[in-house]
Formats: structure tokens, C-alpha cells, sequence
């Protein structure tokens, strides 16, 4: 029986899903090629053991768990001295993967002395999915994304950083939790918290001016800053704001082909107004633009719930300035129920963390507005999501056009027994590929018409088919093609604007096609092992 094999089976005797997670954590290091197989092997089978929902248990329960962590803390207590512990990590800790996958860097010529990081996923741990502040549990996050880079998208996972900036937490749980190792103070803030991500992305580009750097779940207030700080100096983005935003624009433009309507006739509804409802109604209003509608009309198609209540003009005072661009001419409505009896919308789209926030009279009463409601309940991980696949098909009697951030089993319908499948919105479709782009271009932004051409692109690639069985997105199992398909396109983009530069001998369609084909990392096939059974 082959590694690879004995490794699946292995895997699947355990039943706990968090058993699963470190058995594939222990294989990464005794095994990484066979580990890498095994999970190209089986992506839809396997991404949710090391992503969405379980890496959520696992970044709560870091320090309890039986955990190395693979990537680099950068602490407060780095501050003078983060240049020198990101080479010394990467030199270093991280020769095992380039010891265990080869060194290769296929594709990937930076210019840096040392060996060269393509992505580095970071996070300060203080918005860990919809759980909140895990400090340096976050650690896991960085860890688990930077997986679909590779399993997704084909980079070589000995040019892939996870990076943990433990700048304190104010989880009082942690605090108190004798096995903590992150630091065991309050969060950084102000100019010492800026000092040091500053620190850390002038020596990053200084370092790897190439390497594509993904912000992820950052808190609120700092994900805004950020990303609106770094990103016109150098190629980075936000996961949470702008990679959640195409893959839900993808849903919608699916869904669409669900409900047979147009995008310039949609009213959206967001529960909740962080970071994934403000990036995903911009680019909703970016995509509606392009219809022929004006920036204002296009705003004015989508619609905000915080905790406070329908986000509108009349609070304009006070309100967080991510929140401003959507603060309408319309009257103030408290609750969900009311917002929707007012605004009349065709989709509603869950970004709150807050589970089962979409009730049966809610699911209801978007049906009785819309021969098909689009209901998108997107919070992570299964336990924050606003409904589940079975309550939105029961309580809409199967009319509900779904998807959501962590996945779903399948329903049989009530009326006809035929299975229906739920959507996962799932970010692994977009940002492996957009980020890998970033890196083999060498692009110098990363701007929001790709993310906007990713989403367009990724929609135009699921087959009627699977539109019709309620997936609005292409098999999992495929994604390796559709990232090839996804990164050329991007890469087109990326050059055609200026961005970027394609290598040497690369200019059409098909030549970007088969140069990413050929460039993705691939764990290829083992000899078999002779079976002692
Ligand atoms: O898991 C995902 O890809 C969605 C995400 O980034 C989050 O919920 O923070
Ligand atoms: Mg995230």
C-alpha cells in the first residue's frame, strides 16, 4: 500500500475532528510530500480538518494541543530586531520543509539573498475567525491558510511563511491559562502597536520584495488601517475584507443564475458591518458600477445591520468610519426583522459571528418577499454561522438559494427527495490563486478590479450542472484547475495594467495557462511500498 494510502485510512480511523487535525499536523513534519499528496488528493474531503471549522478549535486550544508551531512569532518584545528574526526563522526553523519538498522555487525569481518566500500569511490573532481574540493561538490561522496556498494553488511549500505577530491578548481566558505561551499582557496599542507592524513589513519587503503579504483576521480597527497603509506600496491584501468579498460576489453572481435576476436589480442586506460585509458590499457596488449604475446608486443597493441597528444617516455621528459609506437616507430600523420589512431585499448575507442569528421568521420572511431568497449565512467557523443548510431549506420549504462560510452536508428535499447541495463561500477558491499571481508577476499592488475579475472569472467557471444541484461554485476536488485557470487570468491582468511582469517567453493566454500548470508544486507519485498484509 502506498504512504499516501496508509496516511488516508489512518486518518480516517479517527473520528474526533480535532484527532484529525493533529494526525495531519504530525504527518506534515515526518512526511511532508506524503502529507501534501494526501491532502491534493482529497481536498474537499480533507480542507476542513486543516481550515474552516477545525483550525478554529485548533487556534482555541493552541497551547493545550500537542503542537509545534511551523511559522515565526514576531512579539512586541521583537521591536529593533524582527529583520533578524524572520532570516533566522526562515533559515533555520523552516529548513524542513525545503529538506522534506526540495528547495525548489520554480517560477519564483526575487532577487533575495536568502531562499525566497513567494506568501506570507499574517495575523495578530485578535479577530481569529468569528472567535475573537486567540492572541497567540493565532498562530494556527497563518498555519492553515498558508496550506490551500500549496494544496490550492500549487506554490511550493518551501517558499510559504506563517507569521504570528504576538503583540499580547485580552482574552482573559488566555490570560489566566497557566499553558499559554503567548505573551501574558494586554494587547499593544497606538503608536507601540503601529511601530512594530511597521517594523514588519518594511523588513519583510525589504527581505522579499516580492513576497505576496495576506492579512488575515485582523481586528476591525486595525484591518482598515492596514491594508489602507500598505497597499500601495507593495503587493499585499485582506483576506477578510477583499478575498471574502469575490468569493462572495462569485456566490451571488452564482445564485443569480439560480434566481434568473440581474445584479443591477438586487437590494442587499448585511447582518453585521466588520470587515467581510464592508468588503464584500464595495465590491458588490464595484460589480454594479460596471451594469452603468453610478457609485451612489450602487451604495445605495446595499444595506448594514450592526450591533446597534440599521446603519443609516441619521447615525452618521459616531459611527466607525468603515461603516460611513453605507450609512443611507433611510429611516432607522432596530432589528433584523424590521430592516427587512423596509428594505425589501433580494439577498441577505450573515457576517455577524453571531449563530443562529437568522431565525425562522427571518428565513420567512425573506420568502415572502422573494419567490427565491438568496441567504448567505457566512459566519465561521459551523457554531458562528447565522442558520444551517437544513433550516434554511426547511423554513424556506427548499426555495432558499444558499452558501455559506463553513461547510454543510447535503438535504434531501421535502417535496421531490431530490439531494440538494449546499454553497460554501469558501475563500480557498479565490485567494491561493490571486496571491500566487501577485507573486509570480512580482506585482507591485494588488488592486481591487482583480479581486473583481477573480470573482467574475471564478462564477463564469462553474457548470450549469452544478449550479443546478445548488453548488454556484466548481467542485473542490477540481480546485487545482480552477486555480491554474484563476492565477493565469490574474496574472493577464496583472501585466496588462502594469502591475507586473510576466517571465520571459510568457505573453498569451495559453502560454500562462501552461506556464502556471507547469510551475505548480506537485508531490508527485511515490514508488508503492510493498504491502505487508
Ligand atoms: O475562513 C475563511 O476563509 C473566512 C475567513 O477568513 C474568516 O472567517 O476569517
Ligand atoms: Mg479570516
Amino acid at each position: 500500500m502506498s504512504r499516501a494510502r496508509a496516511a488516508l485510512d489512518a486518518l480516517r480511523a479517527r473520528a474526533v475532528p480535532i484527532d484529525r487535525y493533529l494526525n495531519l499536523r504530525s504527518l506534515q513534519r515526518a512526511d511532508a510530500e506524503t502529507f501534501y499528496r494526501v491532502l491534493v488528493s482529497a481536498p474537499k474531503e480533507l480542507m476542513p480538518f486543516v481550515y474552516t471549522p477545525v483550525v478554529g478549535e485548533a487556534c482555541e486550544r493552541y497551547h493545550d494541543l500537542p503542537v509545534r508551531a511551523h511559522g515565526v512569532y514576531i512579539t512586541a518584545d521583537d521591536a529593533g530586531k524582527v529583520g533578524a528574526k524572520l532570516r533566522r526563522h526562515w533559515r533555520e526553523e523552516m529548513r524542513w520543509v525545503r529538506d522534506a519538498c526540495g528547495g525548489a522555487t520554480r517560477g519564483v525569481e526575487t532577487g533575495a539573498t536568502d531562499d525566497p518566500v513567494s506568501v506570507a500569511v499574517v495575523t495578530d490573532g485578535e479577530r481569529i475567525l468569528g472567535l475573537g481574540d486567540l492572541g497567540a493561538g493565532g498562530m494556527g490561522i497563518s498555519e492553515g491558510k498558508i496550506l490551500l496556498y500549496t494544496v490550492c494553488a500549487g506554490v511550493h511549500p518551501s517558499t510559504c511563511l506563517p507569521v504570528c505577530l504576538d503583540v499580547g491578548t485580552n482574552n482573559e481566558r488566555l490570560l489566566n491559562d497557566p499553558n499559554y505561551k503567548g505573551l501574558r499582557r494586554k494587547r499593544l496599542k497606538g503608536e507601540a502597536y503601529d511601530a512594530l507592524v511597521d517594523e514588519f513589513m518594511r523588513e519583510m519587503r525589504a527581505w522579499q520584495p516580492s513576497c505576496l503579504v495576506q492579512f488575515e483576521d485582523f481586528g476591525n480597527a486595525n484591518a482598515f488601517r492596514i491594508l489602507e497603509k500598505y497597499r500601495h506600496s507593495g503587493p499585499c491584501f485582506n483576506d477578510d475584507i477583499q478575498g471574502t468579498a469575490a468569493i462572495t460576489l462569485a456566490a451571488l453572481l452564482g445564485a443569480l443564475r439560480v434566481t434568473k435576476g440581474k445584479l443591477e436589480d438586487q437590494r442587499v442586506l448585511f447582518y453585521g458591518a466588520g470587515e467581510a460585509g464592508v468588503g464584500i458590499g464595495e465590491l458588490i457596488a464595484m460589480a454594479m458600477e460596471k451594469t452603468g449604475m453610478s457609485h451612489k446608486e450602487a451604495m445605495e443597493r446595499c444595506y448594514f445591520m450592526d450591533s446597534k441597528g440599521l446603519v443609516c444617516k441619521s447615525r452618521l455621528d459616531g459611527l466607525q468610519p468603515h461603516k460611513v459609506a453605507f450609512a443611507h437616507d433611510v429611516q432607522f430600523q432596530p432589528d433584523l426583522l424590521s430592516a427587512i420589512d423596509a428594505i425589501k431585499p433580494t439577498a441577505l448575507i450573515g457576517v455577524s459571528t453571531i449563530g443562529q442569528a437568522f431565525t425562522e421568521d427571518v428565513v420567512k420572511r425573506m420568502c415572502s418577499i422573494n419567490e427565491r431568497p438568496i441567504i448567505f449565512p457566512l459566519s465561521n467557523p459551523t457554531s458562528k454561522s447565522e442558520c444551517t443548510f437544513e433550516q434554511a431549506m426547511a423554513w424556506s420549504d427548499g426555495k432558499v438559494v444558499f452558501a455559506s462560510g463553513s461547510p454543510f452536508d447535503p438535504v434531501v428535499r421535502k417535496r421531490d427527495g431530490v439531494t440538494v447541495f449546499p454553497a460554501q463561500a469558501n475563500n480557498a477558491y479565490v485567494f491561493p490563486a490571486l496571491g500566487y499571481a501577485a507573486a509570480l508577476t512580482h506585482a507591485t499592488q494588488v488592486t481591487d478590479d482583480l479581486f473583481l475579475a477573480a470573482a467574475e472569472s471564478l462564477a463564469g467557471i462553474t457548470s450549469d450542472a452544478e449550479i443546478d444541484a445548488g453548488h454556484l461554485f466548481p467542485d473542490m476536488n477540481s480546485i487545482r484547475d480552477v486555480s491554474v485557470t484563476l492565477t493565469a487570468e490574474i496574472c493577464e491582468m496583472i501585466v496588462a495594467k502594469s502591475l507586473g511582469r510576466a517571465p520571459s517567453g510568457v505573453s498569451t493566454h495559453e502560454d500562462w495557462l501552461k506556464y502556471i500548470a507547469s510551475h505548480q508544486y506537485d508531490p508527485g507519485e511515490e514508488q508503492p511500498i510493498a504491502s505487508k498484509l
